[in-house]
């Protein structure tokens, strides 16, 4: 039987998970978060939420949008529309023989952007900061996407 370490650089596969599951982490902690402000600013999506969770006569009028829960949530929504592709193209990619140096630039690269467009966002920075954070991320997707096509047309 082929061994896992016969058709990958096990230490490439090692930066790729240790990477991915710190941007996993910190993508997940925003569930707690929302929650949390939720609770905290008294803002919450269901009237089963409102009724549980709502303090006193005011409670009834807790079925609202706030503008810090909304802001946790555009962040959780462009970090599922950023980091889901990475984490299926950077896996891919750690199996195409790059080497361990250049592997790891594009993997420390994009959870330095996105750990920095995360602080951008929540405190918030003023742009271009988010924006040039988010562009640094998807470029090092892209340079990824373009090996990844580049050594596909090889095979054919
Ligand atoms: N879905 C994004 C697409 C473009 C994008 O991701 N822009 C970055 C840099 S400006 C961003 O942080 N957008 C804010 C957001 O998605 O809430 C949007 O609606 O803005």
């Amino acid at each position: 039987m082929t061994k896992l370490n016969e058709i990958v650089d096990m230490d490439v596969l090692r930066a790729y998970t240790f990477y991915a599951v710190i941007i996993i982490i910190k993508m997940m902690l925003l569930s707690p978060l929302t929650g949390y402000l939720r609770v905290k600013k008294q803002a919450f999506a269901n009237p089963e939420d409102a009724a549980a969770l709502g303090k006193g006569e005011a409670g009834k009028k807790t079925l609202r949008t706030d503008p810090d829960v909304e802001r946790v949530r555009r962040l959780h929504l462009n970090d599922l529309e950023n980091i889901i592709p990475y984490l299926f193209i950077a896996f891919f990619y750690s199996f195409t023989g790059v080497s361990e140096t250049t592997a790891l630039i594009h993997y420390r690269l994009f959870t330095a952007a996105r750990l920095f467009h995360t602080i951008a966002y929540l405190v918030p920075l003023p742009q271009p900061c988010r924006g040039l954070s988010f562009g640094v991320g998807s470029f090092v997707t892209f340079s990824m996407i373009f090996q990844l096509l580049w050594n596909g047309l090889n095979l054919l």
